[in-house]
């Protein structure tokens, strides 16, 4: 069906709006797969109107409160949320049952192209079901933990879960750090097992597994293959007979929760509320209670997974609405909506969420600062996890200073910008966010505050303006099958963590749980983990406060200078002055246990230590192999100069990559300059005219050495600090 027949459209004109609306936009976005039958082209011209104009209402009053659901598909990366959500949608009838329906909820081309979800999507289904009619609301939610904030935002707007487990993988860290969210919102948890058509399935253990970790009886787990649609008409009636409707009040005023919002150019702030009191439809007068800001309603409806306009929006349902809010002042996630002159006790909203690393963002050419500055505006009003400060750069002018909720979250907010607004940026070394205590009064008064927050390694002060430095600190869970247990414990060592709890979740899996400094996880941690437990093993964190720790700043320099954007703070362990005997007797131990000796009676050629990240184990390899690195400063400099030398290019003159701590160097590397063979044109010749050829090559790089621009490529400040492939 296309929509735009019988509303006095010719392909004519649809063409004609479709080659303006490219125009003004640059290009149009990736589409769902197509619904209704429409072909993917119309689809996307239909965006250029307004919902209104091209569908009829519905009229959303003939579903009463008993005939609600709300509920979230909630589980670990790829344990098949929205090949779930696809098979529902499909049953429901809400989109043609077509082999091309493959993850239609993820509609950002950011989560087609990584093939992940990013963004929580929300969909209404009617469903009949013994005679009666229920509208079904859906959240279909991101798995990776950087998107974890998301899932505790959709939670907000059900009642209940469905848990989906993959019948060969079993419970994996998100599983469990998602189960306890829903838990924690006292939500109906409906155990799904996955996959059971996959060959090594075993949906048994994993019954079993569910029943141990989380106390729900085996018995109340559906066991389907969202992939062949097998036993998913089972999920929508748990759905409807273990989900409680919700508990609301048509009657009272309006009282709406906004738990998400998207920006679209033409019509401003879509946002998606969860209605808990009373009724609004277009024409009315609502107030945020954020802002005490009057907006008038343009359009209310549901998504059906698109939007579908609707005459009223009644208690207990989920949908969306459109009030002419332009700006990310004017839409903060987590507001209540009312009505005006009719206030109401705002609903409590969601904690902010807390940035785990930060990185400096520049626009490539200054000129382009105030269209990045509107593109990043808007893009937080569809991402309100990203926190925005202002910031400046010697070298990259005027900028931000973003915080992301992991390096994932950075990168794909990247890539968003680059495609939804076709803006390029700079991204600076990411950090996470340190913090120090001040040592004098007079310093105190200057920054306001005893405990500063460091965001910018740039601004890191001296260890004589300090008492103490802070670093934060997280709650990790790692699953892991029991034959990798003593690799992964070595890597946390390696990554300073603290061994907090570990159980068997059956037979052969374990359930370890970690405090680490954020920092050592932050970058390639996951990677180390999934390398050493050849893909087996889970990880997921929760902040858990901040521990007192040793830090000193980096410094790196091209040819004597620094590079500010790559300064970067490290913990200095203590070993690194030699250690107490202590330690080097816990050292020795651990030694021991590992059956390897240390220092040079170490005669094997590969030990349990080299499978996993070596460079991060430098105790031990301090005590085994001489000439390794000498501390953490000293490998993570080397690291970043040895990344640095990979990612610039060569010049005409010779490049010093330097680390330093103060004025100590600890690490260095040298970009070889390009040789142009002045001698080429003598043939023969006399010995002395050679030389002062090369006599005068040399004089000039000198000269070009000291007035010369070092580029460093984009990319390079990630490359630096990410080593390997994408989490
Ligand atoms: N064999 C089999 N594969 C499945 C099944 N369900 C999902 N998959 C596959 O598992 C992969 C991940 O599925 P998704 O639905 O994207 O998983 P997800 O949980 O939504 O992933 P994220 O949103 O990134 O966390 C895809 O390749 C699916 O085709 C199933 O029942 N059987």
């Amino acid at each position: 069906m296309w929509t735009l027949v019988g509303r006095g459209w010719s392909h004519g004109r649809a063409l004609a709006v479709w080659a303006a609306g490219t125009a003004q936009r640059g290009r149009l976005e990736p589409l769902p797969t197509p619904t209704r039958g429409a072909p993917a082209e119309f689809r996307a011209w239909d965006r250029l109107y307004t919902s209104a104009e091209r569908k009829e209402k519905i009229d959303m009053s003939r579903f009463s409160v008993e005939n609600i659901r709300n509920f979230s598909i909630i589980a670990h990366v790829d344990h098949g949320k929205s090949t779930l959500a696809d098979r529902l949608l499909e049953l429901t009838g809400t989109i043609d049952k077509t082999k091309n329906n493959k993850q239609v909820l993820d509609k950002l081309q950011v989560e087609r192209e990584r093939g992940i979800t990013v963004k929580a999507q929300t969909a209404s289904l009617f469903y009949n079901w013994e005679g009666k009619q229920y509208l079904l609301n859906l959240i279909d939610t991101p798995g990776h933990v950087d998107f974890s904030y998301e899932v505790s935002r959709s939670l907000s707007a059900c009642q209940g879960v469905l848990l989906v487990v993959d019948a060969n993988e079993g419970i994996q860290a998100q599983t469990v750090a998602n189960f306890f969210l829903a838990f924690e919102a006292q939500l109906s948890v409906i155990p799904v097992i996955n996959k059971i058509d996959l060959k090594n399935a075993d949906p048994e253990s994993v019954e079993k597994q569910i029943e141990k970790v989380f106390d729900i009886p085996g018995d109340e787990c559906i066991k389907i293959s969202a992939k062949l649609g097998t036993n998913v008409e089972r999920v929508l009636q748990a759905v409807i007979e273990r989900i409680p409707p919700p508990k609301v009040h048509r009657i009272n005023p309006l009282r709406a929760l906004v738990f998400d919002s998207t920006f679209d150019q033409y019509r401003g702030v879509i946002a998606n509320v969860a209605l808990f009191d009373g009724v609004v439809s277009k024409g009315d007068k609502i107030v945020s209670a954020h802002t005490k800001k009057i907006h008038e309603v343009n359009e209310v409806g549901v998504l059906n997974p698109n939007e579908q306009p609707a005459h009223k929006l009644y208690a207990g349902q989920v949908g969306y609405l459109i009030a002419g809010m332009k700006d990310v002042t004017e839409a903060q996630i987590g507001d209540t909506l009312y009505l005006h002159k009719q206030p109401v006790e705002p609903l409590p909203g969601f904690k902010s969420a807390k940035p785990m690393v930060f990185a400096g963002m520049y626009p490539i050419d200054q000129s382009e600062y105030n269209n990045l500055k509107s593109a990043i505006e808007k893009l937080t009003i569809n991402d309100s996890s990203v926190t925005v400060h202002r910031d400046s750069s010697l070298a990259l002018g005027a900028g931000w200073r973003l915080g992301f909720l992991g390096l994932l979250h950075m990168e794909v907010f990247n890539q968003r910008l680059e495609q939804e607004y076709n803006a390029s940026v700079i991204l600076t070394t990411p950090t996470v966010p340190y913090k120090a205590v001040l040592s004098s009064a007079k310093l105190i008064k200057d920054y306001r505050e005893k405990e500063i927050t460091i965001i910018n390694p740039a601004q890191f002060p001296e260890k004589s303006k300090v008492t103490e430095y802070l670093e934060p600190v997280v709650l990790g869970t790692i699953i892991t099958p029991d034959e990798y247990t003593g690799k992964v414990m070595m890597l946390c060592q390696a990554r300073r963590a603290v061994q907090k709890n570990m159980i068997f979740i059956d037979q052969n899996r374990v359930m370890l749980k970690y405090i680490f400094p954020l920092n050592e996880i932050v970058v390639d941690f996951y990677d180390s983990l999934k390398s050493l437990s050849s893909g087996y093993a889970s990880f997921d964190y929760e902040d858990a406060g901040y521990q007192t720790a040793e830090l000193v700043k980096m410094d790196i320099l091209l040819n004597g200078n620094i590079v500010e954007e790559l300064v970067t703070i490290v913990h200095k362990e203590s070993a690194s002055r030699g250690g107490t005997e202590r330690g080097r007797q816990r050292i020795r131990s651990r030694l021991q246990a590992l059956s390897c000796q240390p220092r040079a009676q170490c005669g094997a050629e590969t030990c349990e230590l080299q499978d996993h990240d070596l460079s991060q184990s430098w105790k031990l390899n301090r005590l085994r192999h001489p000439g390794a690195p000498r501390d953490k400063a000293h490998s993570v400099g080397k690291a970043i100069c040895e990344r640095l030398k990979d990612s610039l290019p060569r010049q005409l003159f010779e490049i010093a990559i330097q680390a330093a701590i103060g004025s100590k160097i600890i690490a260095r590397e040298t970009v070889k300059a390009y040789r142009k063979n002045v001698l080429a044109k003598c043939y023969g010749g006399d010995i002395t005219r050679k030389m002062k050829l090369l006599k005068r090559q040399a004089e000039g790089k000198k000269k070009l050495r000291k007035v010369g621009n070092i580029e460093v490529p984009r990319d390079a400040f990630i490359k630096v600090l990410k080593t390997q492939s994408d989490k």
